[in-house]
């Protein structure tokens, strides 16, 4: 059927009758990746308007911009992050779902629904769960793996940095954790919203993509005089310390100014996911000074060892009076700083189950870093490589890189700088 007959079928009214038997019905239509039936439920969430960002709407985070939410947004409480493999096979699909994809986006970050829930007739096109929730600061934020570049021609666009990381020491990497064509970062105040964000997504783009893999994650933020503080890891320390603060800052470490990449990168980003297994057990087990020299810093402030308060520089080269090193030469921090380079971590916590093998918690980090080049994560990576003293209580076990996108303008659509170079 082509787009054309599908858009007209859809504006008019159809009977139940005839939507059961165009569906295959009931359960079979929520399948992803049921070819055919597909397009006809995508229709569902289509929507060729251009939509505003709501101005009164409490908790809401601004869909349009220079560059795409959830990167410099201060961080929300909870994330579902969504790895999709893409089925269609021609680029006109391929941007075709980035146009279906802009408008739900917006709505979803307005709190809204995606599409009608009123139809008697249809399934609804939202699928509700997040109805009389506000827009819970939900963040969407998009990107694009090297295997996608495999997938397609793009010719000459695919940018050199956008390839497999390198294997790390003590890597024991899982592939039904790892990879992925496209990436969605859905980021909320309530791990709901930030669910229903990638399943609508997922739902308008039925047939067009499938779930490879996927990760909820947690981080408490604590307050303090009406200001949040630095969220703490399953080990008990603050995380997220040494960051890009403000917008210049961001520019020179996380977003892609123009001239450094492909042009239709420009105001974007390389965003790296590491599932990090975290040995909580192990740890428990471990004396407090053992903990506070596994990452150079004391668990109760986030101070520099031997400081007293988070935010005091980190001077990696400070003596004691014996002219020992204050921040051990194998702790996580001292060997982060040795590589000198930075980036933006935005990672958060969770908590899976059980581990069959092991009987011990399957908890951890999802650890996300933002950077302009992913050799930034790389060189910290190679520099904690087989000395970090944190090895001896964590397992890499999933790995990703995708190029994001830059911000979406009002009446375009999210990657097509990306589209319009072809
Ligand atoms: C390659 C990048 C990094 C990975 C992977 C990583 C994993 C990881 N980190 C923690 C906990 C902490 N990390 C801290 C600091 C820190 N970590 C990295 C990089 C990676 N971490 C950097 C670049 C830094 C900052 C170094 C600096 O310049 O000071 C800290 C200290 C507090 C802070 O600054 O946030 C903690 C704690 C865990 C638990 C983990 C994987 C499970
Ligand atoms: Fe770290």
């Amino acid at each position: 059927m082509t787009e054309e007959k599908k858009d007209n079928l859809f504006e008019k009214k159809i009977s139940r009758r005839q939507m059961l038997k165009m569906t295959g019905v009931g359960a079979a239509g929520v399948a992803i990746g049921a070819s055919g039936m597909g397009g006809i439920l995508s229709a569902f969430g289509r929507n060729n308007a251009v939509e505003e960002d709501k101005t009164n709407v409490k908790n809401k985070v601004k869909f349009y911009g220079k560059n795409q939410s959830g990167i410099m947004t201060p961080s929300q409480t909870n994330i579902y992050f969504a790895s999709l493999t893409v089925l269609v096979k021609t680029k006109a699909e391929l941007a075709q779902l980035f146009k279906d994809w802009t408008p739900a986006a917006v709505k979803l970050m307005n709190g809204e629904t995606v599409g009608d829930v009123t139809n008697i007739m249809v399934p609804p096109a939202d699928t509700g769960e997040a109805v009389g929730l506000d827009a819970k600061n939900l963040t969407l934020t998009f990107g694009v793996g090297p295997s996608l570049f495999k997938k397609f021609d793009f010719g000459d666009q695919k940018p050199k940095e956008l390839k497999d990381l390198p294997h790390f020491p003590k890597d024991q990497l899982q592939e039904e954790y790892s990879g992925g064509d496209i990436c969605i970062q859905a980021c909320a105040d309530d791990p709901q919203v930030a669910f229903h964000a990638v399943r609508n997504l997922i739902r308008i783009a039925t047939g067009r993509v499938s779930l490879k893999w996927s990760q909820a994650g947690f981080n408490a933020i604590p307050m303090k005089n009406g200001k949040p503080e630095t969220p703490r890891n399953l080990f008990a320390f603050k995380d997220g310390t040494e960051n890009p603060r403000d917008a210049a800052d961001a520019d020179r470490v996380v977003f892609i100014q123009s001239g450094e990449s492909k042009s239709w990168l420009t105001g974007g980003t390389y965003l790296v996911a590491r599932k990090v297994q975290m040995h909580l057990e192990t740890w428990d087990r471990t004396a407090l000074d053992e903990q506070e020299a596994t990452f150079g810093r004391h668990r109760d402030t986030g101070a520099p060892l031997g400081k007293t308060s988070e935010f005091e520089a980190m001077e990696i080269d400070r003596k004691d009076k014996n002219g020992e090193n204050v921040v051990p030469e194998t702790s996580h921090v001292f060997l982060a700083k040795k590589a000198n380079v930075r980036l933006l971590r935005r990672s958060y916590s969770y908590a899976s189950g059980v581990m069959d093998s092991t009987g011990t918690h399957d908890a951890g980090l999802l650890f996300i870093s933002f950077q302009k080049d992913p050799n930034q994560f790389i060189k910290i990576q190679n520099s904690l490589g087989r000395m970090d003293k944190m090895n001896e209580y964590i397992t890499h076990r999933g790995s990703a890189l995708f190029a994001c996108f830059p911000g979406v303008k009002k009446g375009s659509f999210i990657g097509e700088a990306l589209f319009n170079t072809l």
